[in-house]
């Protein structure tokens, strides 16, 4: 059934919706199956995706079709589509009348993403207006905390130099609070990998109770507060809660210097409102681990990276993974920094819709994924600052000198990056860094021939 004389409006100007404050508006590539026209499809979309279905009801009154999402761009040749939601579809707490992103989800990029008459159908940008956007959350806390805590200037305190915890699995509680310390000995950030956390080889509550001693004695060692990013991620929101708590008071006075991570694409919308409004003052790292599945380029479905990472500022994460543009193991590119621009900047500019934050404090980017002190450089040059949080996992403790020292090269690295002075003349006199090249060969090779006979390596 062709449904475009209802829920398609061609002759509606984007500006016109913009300055009505009416409209969340969402921009789309989608192909129809063969056999279909484009602009039914595109209705038959929207319908799916408001008030409609595949066929007329009885039950439908004129409020109803007041509220239904409207196509108002179509582009075939470029399978670009553009509907606009009336904020009156999204449902809202009855606790405190707040917008809530699972509403926007489940219409946006719900059942219209299993529909008979669509090939494929992905979210690549989406524009919120200043009514909506002041009822999510946002971020309560970000790197202006960190760096607060690591006495630092909260508005320029450079890059975080973090880790994970490697291996991924399979360290009990005191190998895993030594590495911690060892780390701890050089840098400022330690991370749960994403999936520790309970695991009967390594207990919680034993393992954060070793972590919280490494933290004092590396703080009493260095003179420096040292940061750690507990993973909280549960299925139940008590489990999450009970965590947090055990997490906090077994910290005690160090409680401030923990950030609780959730791994924010599996769990979904649920966990990490869990986590920012249970735990409102502690840093929220939203790992977005298994996002792939949905924003890789090669998914034709789903949501863009980007978008994903919207979402996340709107919902109060104080940093996410943003990638590592190209410079590191996952996939991505040089373009991607338009995600970090996104969360931090005051008003972002999307791939089609330009978004005034009107306030909402920042999101900030957490680089991580295959990095190491030789291939930093390359990403600041492309990003265009460095004050983000870094965490490399190999590129710390696959350091030929060990975990300290992989964090001594990441900071040295940092450090001539800002200097303007290229890696290999620093390293010269830097040995953790000189030693990260013959930790990283590879990388080595690639990024900067002529090093070996530059540091005298055969
Ligand atoms: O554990 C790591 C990286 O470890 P390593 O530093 O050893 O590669 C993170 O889970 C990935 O960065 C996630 O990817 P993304 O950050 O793109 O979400
Ligand atoms: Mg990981």
């Amino acid at each position: 059934m062709d449904q475009s004389n209802r829920y398609a409006r061609l002759d509606l100007k984007e500006a016109d919706l913009i300055a009505g404050g009416r409209h969340v508006l969402c921009a789309y590539i989608m192909k129809p199956k063969a056999g279909y026209g484009y602009l039914e499809t595109a209705a038959h979309f929207a319908a799916e995706s408001s008030t409609g279905t595949n066929v007329e009801v009885s039950t439908t009154d004129d409020f109803t079709r007041g509220v239904d999402a409207l196509v108002y761009e179509i582009d075939p040749e470029k399978e670009l589509m553009k509907i606009a939601y009336p904020v009156e579809l999204f449902d809202r707490n009855i606790i405190d009348g707040r917008a809530m992103l699972c509403s926007f989800l489940t219409l946006t990029i719900g059942n219209n993403q299993g529909m008979g008459d669509v090939e494929y159908a992905k979210m690549h940008d989406f524009y919120v207006p200043p009514c909506y956007l002041r009822l999510f959350d946002g971020p309560s806390m970000n790197i202006s905390d960190m760096w607060r805590v690591l006495g630092r200037d909260v508005k320029n305190g450079g890059m975080v130099v973090g880790t994970i915890i490697k291996p991924k699995l399979g360290l009990r509680p005191k190998p895993f609070a030594d590495a911690c310390y060892e780390f701890w000995l050089g840098g400022d950030f330690i991370k749960n990998d994403e999936p520790q956390g309970n695991q009967t080889f390594a207990p919680l509550r034993e393992t954060i109770r070793l972590v919280a001693d490494a933290m004092k004695r590396a703080q009493d060692e260095t003179g420096e507060a040292k940061l750690f990013s507990a993973n909280i991620t549960a299925d139940d929101h008590f489990e999450m809660v009970a965590r947090g708590e055990y997490i906090l008071e077994t910290f005690g006075e160090n409680a401030d210097h923990v950030a609780f991570l959730v791994d924010g694409y599996v769990t979904g919308p649920a966990a990490i409102t869990t986590a920012r409004r249970c735990f409102p003052h502690q840093f929220l790292h939203y790992h977005r681990a298994g996002h792939g599945a949905v924003t890789s380029p090669q998914s034709m479905r789903g949501y863009t990276a980007f978008v994903l990472s919207k979402m996340s500022r709107l919902q109060g994460a104080s940093g996410i993974h943003t990638g590592t543009m190209g410079y590191g193991k996952m996939e991505g590119d040089a373009s991607d920094k338009i995600m970090a621009y996104m969360l931090t900047d005051e008003a972002a500019q999307g791939p089609y819709y330009h978004q005034d934050w009107l306030g909402m404090k920042p999101t900030t980017p957490i680089i991580s994924g295959g990095m190491n002190a030789l291939r930093l450089p390359g990403f600041f040059d492309n990003l265009g600052h460095s004050n983000v949080i870094q965490t490399s996992g190999g590129g710390a403790f696959g350091h030929l000198d060990g975990g300290t020292a992989g964090a001594i090269s990441l900071r040295q690295s940092c450090d001539a990056w800002k200097a303007g002075v290229d890696l290999v003349t620093y390293a010269k006199d830097h040995r953790e860094l000189a030693r990260a090249f013959e930790s990283f060969q590879g990388d080595a090779d690639k990024l900067y021939p002529g090093w070996r006979v530059a540091l005298g390596v055969n």
